[in-house]
Order: structure tokens, then C-alpha cells, then sequence
């Protein structure tokens, strides 16, 4: 079994009196921010003017511009999206890093498919929770963590390492689970999961049930109800204890029906296509067509939004929500 972090496998702090700038203050950036300030780091954020910056300093952070914010860090974290954090890095923060200082990452895209370069003499680091940033600072707030793997991609200074292990502490996530991984594997398959089965294929699957009910006849708030609401319910035993307390708390009727009709639904067909997803991945073609995409003015993915935004089941389940409150845990 691969051998696994937790808060005894952390000894001393290696970021202890050092200076975390945190890039971008979104998802993960927040996140990243506040739980380090709560396990005792200095923490300031760089980011640009706007929602965010405003979010921070509320949150009462120092707030600096991108370059300013590099200038005084120790670790430097990179929280923007994806698809700036080239152009970022090479206004931003490469004419401003120092020997010695750590870039790190919350996802190895960038590094991994060679749009940004470090210099040699900076440690390069990754620190992935697995989950989105929102859920890294609610489960810190209630005592526990989302599991996050690390990886570092060049040891400039012989402490990269440590410094990569302290920060997984000081987010949390040695609380319940860290796994040391590579930037090449980190990239692939989150790129995977978040393609075929978390977002995409999750998605696809919901809204495919959703229409094939709805063009049946049948009402479609309990098309809703069906295939979108109670796959939280569904998902949560899973993720309590796998398939099998989900099949233990379920019907015969319903594990029954799960071995003889998910397979006709999710097919060999649909794990050959699985396996091209992540050939696209693996081989940069993905990547290409998303930086293309974003050069592009992101053309083809603000159309996809929009397209996706519009379709019936967001509607009838922006009315179905409004009468439960409770599933919107603001
Ligand atoms: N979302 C998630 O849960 C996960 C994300 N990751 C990785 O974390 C990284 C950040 O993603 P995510 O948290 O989703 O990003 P978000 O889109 O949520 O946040 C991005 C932040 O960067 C800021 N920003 C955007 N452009 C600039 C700029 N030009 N200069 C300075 N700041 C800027 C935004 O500020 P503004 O409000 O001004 O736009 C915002 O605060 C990515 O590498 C992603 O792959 C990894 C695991 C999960
Ligand atoms: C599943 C999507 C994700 O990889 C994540 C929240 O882990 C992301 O890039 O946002
Ligand atoms: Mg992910
Ligand atoms: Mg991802």
C-alpha cells in the first residue's frame, strides 16, 4: 500500500518564519490562506484588484500586487486559474523570485506540460487537496481535512521536500491522508477524474437520465429528484463506505437492478472512450486545445456554458431548490 502522511509523519514545521505569498484568492486560494493562518503561518496574498482582493482583505489579509507579493515571499503558492498562470508567471513573479525561494503549485498543468520553466535554483512544489477549495476550508473549520497529494518537481535547496510536507500540514490535510505523488501523475489523472467521471462523466450521466425520463412523460421535477438531488444521498454512503454500505442501504430491487443495468448503461464502449479521454490527456492534446481555446478568447468554452446553463434541468432545479433552503449550505 502506498505509504500515507499523517500529522505524526510531519516532524518540526519547515515553514515556520517563513513568508507564504498566496496567489489568487479563489477556490483554493481562500482556502489555502485561511488554514495556514490558522495553524500559525504568515500568510499575505498577491492578486489583482477586484472581488477577490477585496474578499482578502476582508478576510484580513495583507494584500499586495502579484509582484510585490513575490518580492517578500519565502513560498511562493500559485492559486490562479490554470490557463493565466503562464503569462502570470512570466510578468508577474519569474522577474521577481530569489534563489532559495519555493514556487509551488495546487495543480501540476503548467509545469508538467512545460508552459512555465523555474530556474534551477528555486524548489518547485505541488500540493493537491483532492476536493474542491471551498470543501479545504469548511472540513478544516469542522476538525478534519480534505486527503491532498504532494510532489516536488525540483529540490533547488535539499528541503523541498519537507517544506512540500509542512505545507500539506498547515492546510490540514495530514489530518486525514497525504500521498506523495509526481507532477505528471497529479496532472493526468486529476485531469481524468475531473473529465470522465467527476465533473464530465457525472454530469453527462445526470442529464442523460434526466431527458430520458422527461421524454417519457414523466414530470420533471421528479426527473430531478430522481437523477440529480438523490445522487448526493446515493454518493455520501459511497463515500462512507463504498459501494457496499451504498448497496447494503438500498433495496434488493435497487441492487438488483444496479448489476443487471448499470453495465448496459456504462459500457465497454464507454470505458474505450474513457481510455481515449485520458489518451488525449496523456499525449497534450487536451491541454493544447484548452490553451488554444483560452488564446482564443475561451470561444468554445464560454459557448459550452452558456449552452449547458440553458438546458431544462438547471431551471427546474433553481425552483425545486428555492423550497429547500436547507441543501444550500452558504
Ligand atoms: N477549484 C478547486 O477546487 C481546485 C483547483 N485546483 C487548482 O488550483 C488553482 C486555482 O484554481 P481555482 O481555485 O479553481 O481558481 P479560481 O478561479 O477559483 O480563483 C482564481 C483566483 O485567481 C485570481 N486571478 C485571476 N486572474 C488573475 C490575475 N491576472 N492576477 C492575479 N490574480 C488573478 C482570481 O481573482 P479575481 O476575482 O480578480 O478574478 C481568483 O482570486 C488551479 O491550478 C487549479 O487547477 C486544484 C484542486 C482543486
Ligand atoms: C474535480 C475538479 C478539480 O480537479 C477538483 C475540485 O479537484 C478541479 O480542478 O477543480
Ligand atoms: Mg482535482
Ligand atoms: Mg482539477
Amino acid at each position: 500500500m502506498a505509504k500515507v502522511y499523517y500529522e505524526d509523519s510531519v516532524q518540526g514545521d519547515q515553514l515556520k518564519d517563513k513568508k507564504i505569498a498566496i496567489i489568487g484568492y479563489g477556490s483554493q486560494g481562500h482556502a489555502h490562506s485561511q488554514n495556514l493562518r490558522d495553524t500559525g503561518h504568515d500568510v499575505i496574498i498577491g492578486i489583482r484588484e477586484g472581488k477577490s482582493a477585496d474578499a482578502a482583505r476582508e478576510a484580513g489579509f495583507d494584500v499586495f500586487p502579484v509582484s510585490e507579493a513575490v518580492k517578500q515571499a519565502d513560498v511562493v503558492m500559485i492559486l490562479a486559474p490554470d490557463e493565466i498562470q503562464g503569462e502570470l508567471y512570466k510578468n508577474e513573479i519569474a522577474p521577481y523570485l530569489e534563489a532559495g525561494n519555493a514556487l509551488a503549485f495546487g495543480h501540476g498543468f503548467n509545469i508538467h506540460f512545460d508552459v512555465i520553466q523555474p530556474p534551477a535554483d528555486v524548489d518547485v512544489f505541488l500540493v493537491a487537496p483532492k476536493g474542491p477549495g471551498h470543501l479545504v476550508r469548511r472540513t478544516f473549520e469542522e476538525g478534519f481535512a480534505v486527503p491532498s497529494l504532494f510532489a516536488v518537481e525540483q529540490d533547488a535547496t535539499g528541503n523541498a521536500r519537507d517544506i512540500a510536507l509542512a505545507y500539506t500540514k498547515g492546510i490540514g490535510a495530514t489530518r486525514v491522508g497525504v500521498l506523495e505523488t509526481t507532477f505528471k501523475e497529479e496532472t493526468e489523472t486529476d485531469l481524468f477524474g475531473e473529465q470522465a467521471v467527476l465533473c464530465g462523466g457525472t454530469t453527462a450521466l445526470v442529464q442523460a437520465g434526466f431527458e430520458t425520463l422527461v421524454e417519457a412523460g414523466y414530470q420533471p421535477e421528479i426527473a430531478y429528484f430522481e437523477v440529480l438531488h438523490e445522487l448526493k444521498l446515493i454518493v455520501d454512503l459511497m463515500y462512507e463506505g463504498g459501494m457496499e454500505k451504498m448497496r447494503d442501504s438500498i433495496s434488493n430491487t435497487a441492487e438488483y437492478g444496479d448489476y443487471v443495468s448499470g453495465p448496459r448503461v456504462v459500457t465497454a464502449e464507454t470505458k474505450a472512450r474513457m481510455k481515449d479521454v485520458l489518451t488525449d490527456i496523456q499525449d497534450g492534446t487536451f491541454a493544447k486545445g484548452f490553451i488554444e481555446d483560452n488564446e482564443n478568447g475561451f470561444e468554445k468554452f464560454y459557448g459550452l456554458r452558456k449552452e449547458q446553463q440553458g438546458h431544462q434541468i438547471e431551471a427546474v432545479g433553481k425552483e425545486l431548490r428555492e423550497m429547500m433552503p436547507f441543501v444550500n449550505n452558504k
